[in-house]
């Protein structure tokens, strides 16, 4: 599959680049940035994926996280999609700020005009690492991901529903309840039908607090960072997660950081942390 690249800049040793091409999954064309270590220019390198939140593109880590310094350090490679497919005329999609483009929600839709386009899940499950293990040196068996807000939620589901996939998962501010608040239940009503509805709980099967229930794999050393001054923490909701770990023996660790809020200063203030977390796995 052809990739163009549309810009390269070096950064801390190695380069950080943004490349377009055509989404089979999605059925459009979808930019992805990633930050190659000056350590790939000798070797493959593990691979983290960052998950963006709500109304962001491939540009906002990369422009506000400062992930490169920590990533060139631990020689390792960071791919950032953008959020959802775009520019489909979809009747609806630019409507509201958390729905349609920039809220793919990391879920394959079902429910019509969405489900041929809206396949965020098995795209960054499977098209965008195939894709990037084919065109850059990584090491397709040592990889990881995180995220942020929306995309923590899409970083924590899809290490639940893809047991020994991801070495670890970690997450800033995910949302980590969808069901039981206004962003998730707007997006999965509208992306995946009522609850309950269908032969199975789909909303189940995208939660990550109900996801654990079910969850047979090893334990992956789960880290949350949470502002304790989030505006959006009752959308949030990490004790309700933290809770569901604690039934099921699932190691986590949610470290409230008191004063932060939700956006990319309190990010880039513990991304080093996080980064340090992931080579720890990456490179075991
Ligand atoms: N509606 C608000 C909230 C959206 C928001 O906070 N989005 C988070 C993810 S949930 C984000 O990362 N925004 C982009 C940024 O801060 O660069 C806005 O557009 O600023």
């Amino acid at each position: 599959m052809s990739l163009t690249e549309t810009s390269s800049s070096k950064c801390f040793g190695g380069v950080q680049k943004i490349f377009s091409h055509d989404s089979k999954e999605l059925g459009c064309k979808m930019n992805f940035a990633i930050y190659l270590p000056p350590q790939a220019e000798d070797g493959k390198v593990p691979l983290i994926f960052w998950l963006s939140g709500l109304t962001c593109t491939e540009q906002n880590f990369i422009t506000k996280a400062g992930a490169q310094r920590a990533a060139a350090e631990h020689g390792v490679a960071i791919v950032c999609p953008d959020t959802s497919p775009r520019g489909l005329n979809i009747p609806g999609e630019d409507e509201s700020w958390d729905f349609g483009s920039g809220a793919g929600f990391y879920v394959n839709a079902v429910v019509d005009p969405w489900k041929k386009n809206y396949r965020m899940y098995s795209y960054v499950t499977q098209e965008l690492p195939e894709l990037v293990f084919e065109n850059f040196p990584v090491l397709p068996d040592k990889i990881s991901i995180m995220g942020h807000s929306m995309g923590g939620h899409g970083a924590l589901i899809c290490a639940l529903k893809n047991p020994g996939k991801y070495k670890t998962v970690s997450a800033f501010a995910p949302i980590c309840n969808p069901s039981q608040g206004q962003w998730g239940q707007k997006n999965f009503s509208g992306l995946l039908g009522p609850r309950g509805s269908g032969d199975n709980d789909l909303w189940a099967q995208y939660d990550a607090t109900l996801l654990l229930k079910s969850y047979v794999g090893p334990p992956m050393d789960i880290l949350i960072d949470q502002g304790a001054g989030d505006p959006y923490l009752h959308e949030l909701l990490p004790e309700n997660f933290v809770k569901a770990c604690q039934a099921v023996n699932m190691p986590v660790v949610l470290q409230m950081r008191e004063g932060y809020d939700h956006g990319y200063y309190f990010i880039a203030s513990f991304i080093d942390e996080h980064i340090k977390h992931h080579a720890r796995y990456l490179k075991a």
